[in-house]
């Protein structure tokens, strides 16, 4: 499943340690100067959509609907808007796929810190990163669910150990739930991928984003080398 959302962001907007949440709630929304897509991907139930609403919404769902397709525009447009894609047909997931991989400039990869399948299916995910999403996009391993650490599975040491064989790939631990890390992940994200666009950005570039969650990927036979760093 993945999922990822058009962050807003306005030049000179502060640091993550402001406290996006609270800038959210008491600043009235203004047009943004840029549009990034970034996507959120990882298997089922990791927390990819609580994290998404967390950042955009500021709520969290206890017990939500696992997410087939959605997409959502602006997280500081007044009037949010989603709507559930119609998912029918491999080739129409694969065409969806490779347009949202493509278009991203940032990718989180999830993967849950209470079960491990979640963190063994990162290689398969790394797969569909390398086939479909730009070089230069930023990549963030995050950890959810960091409030359950009493059922942890999976060490901070073991993943900092597969982000760091992954050129550029950070990494970082939340709780979507606790609302840990997660103005952080998104703001840090915009933070790196806006350093290292050109200074005049052409208006293309700046489109809107939309999102989009869709099925457990197919890896595709051939695929190009992992970004894995040489040495
Ligand atoms: N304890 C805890 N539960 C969480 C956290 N984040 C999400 N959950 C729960 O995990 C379940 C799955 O969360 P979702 O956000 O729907 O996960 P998802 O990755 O979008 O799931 P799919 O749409 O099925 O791929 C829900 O019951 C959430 O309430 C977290 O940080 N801590």
């Amino acid at each position: 499943m993945e999922s990822g959302f058009g962050v807003q962001r306005r030049a000179g907007g502060g640091s993550p340690a402001v406290g996006a949440s609270q800038r959210r709630r008491k600043m009235p929304p203004r047009a943004a100067d840029y549009k990034l897509q970034v996507i959120i991907i990882g298997s089922r139930g990791v927390g990819k959509t609580s994290l998404m609403e967390r950042f955009t919404d500021d709520t969290f769902c206890e017990a939500c609907k696992s997410t087939v397709a959605v997409s959502l525009e602006g997280q500081q447009q007044q009037q949010q808007q989603r709507r559930r894609l119609d998912t029918a047909g491999q080739e129409r997931f694969n065409s969806i796929t490779s347009a949202y991989y493509r278009g991203a400039k940032g990718i989180v990869l999830v993967y849950d810190i209470t079960k491990q399948e979640t963190f063994e299916d990162l290689p398969k995910w790394m797969k569909m990163i390398d086939k479909y999403a730009s070089e230069d996009a930023e990549l963030l391993l995050v950890g959810n669910k960091l409030d359950c650490e009493s059922d942890r599975a999976i060490s901070r040491q073991q993943a900092e150990r597969f982000a760091s064989r992954i050129s550029g790939m950070r990494f970082c631990e939340a709780s979507a739930k606790d609302n840990f890390n997660v103005d952080e992940i998104f703001l840090k994200l915009v933070d790196d991928i806006l350093s290292k666009m050109p200074l005049e950005v052409p208006s293309k570039e700046l489109s809107n984003s939309v999102l989009s969650l869709q099925p457990e990927p197919e890896i595709p036979p051939e695929l190009p080398p992992p970004r894995m760093r040489c040495c």
